[in-house]
């Protein structure tokens, strides 16, 4: 059976990532969607094991140590990481899966898994970033001026993904991630052919 495929969605933060991985859920409900364990405390609605598994300092080291994440980083003071079995299981079934991580964490991935599909979710200005993220009003002063930082920094890794993708609207930055999913599913297809009936890559 074919695996599925892996597909990594980052950018930094404010860019609309979980946004339009919402929009993402309704327009293409076959991706499944890798839920993140962080250390970072839940904000107003959200559920525990639905957008995140909170988990303490301790908790997290004790996934580290005994290799239950694929990967993970520390991002402004907290810890955030991708449970193991839940992506390998998903990809063993031939579904394909979903990460929303942020940049450390997705060049980690990469190393692990270089046939992954990596996409980098861009603002359309570094203003409008800022915008974005005040308006969501769900962070203090001083952590928006770290994220604004560490989104500089982010945009300048932006050469080690495969695609780039402008988060101009919603619906459009949905479409453009559903065409990369189907080409690349077409290019999949296309190498197993070819393989299939002995062409010389
Ligand atoms: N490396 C890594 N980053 C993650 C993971 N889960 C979420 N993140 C990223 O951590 C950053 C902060 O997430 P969060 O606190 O939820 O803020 P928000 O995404 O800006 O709303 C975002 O860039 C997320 O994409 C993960 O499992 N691993
Ligand atoms: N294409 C867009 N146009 C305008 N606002 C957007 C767009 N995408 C997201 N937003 C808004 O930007 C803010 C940050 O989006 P969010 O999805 O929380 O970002 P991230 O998950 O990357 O941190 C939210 O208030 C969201 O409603």
């Amino acid at each position: 059976m074919n695996k599925g495929l892996l597909l990594v969605l980052s950018g930094p933060s404010g860019v609309g990532k979980g946004t339009v991985c919402s929009a993402l859920r309704k327009c293409a409900p076959e991706l499944v969607y890798s839920v993140s364990a962080t250390t970072r405390s839940p904000r107003a609605g959200e559920l525990d094991g639905v957008n995140y598994f909170f988990k303490s300092r301790e908790q997290f080291q004790d996934m580290i140590q005994n290799d239950q994440l694929l990967e993970y980083a520390e991002y402004v003071g907290n810890y955030y990481g991708t449970p193991r079995d839940f992506v390998q299981k998903t990809l063993d079934q031939g579904l394909d899966i979903i990460l929303e991580i942020e940049v450390q964490g997705a060049l980690k991935v990469k190393e692990k898994f270089p046939q992954g599909v990596f996409v980098f979710l861009m603002p359309p200005s570094l203003q409008e970033l800022q915008q974005r993220i005040v308006g969501r009003g769900t962070e203090s002063e001083e952590t928006i001026r770290h994220r604004m930082n560490a989104a500089r920094e982010e945009i300048n890794l932006m050469q080690h993904y495969d695609y780039a993708v402008v988060n101009d609207r919603i619906e459009s930055a949905c479409s453009r991630i559903q065409a990369i999913i189907t080409a690349e599913h077409c290019k999949r297809e296309r190498v197993m052919t070819e393989l299939l009936e002995g062409v010389q890559l």
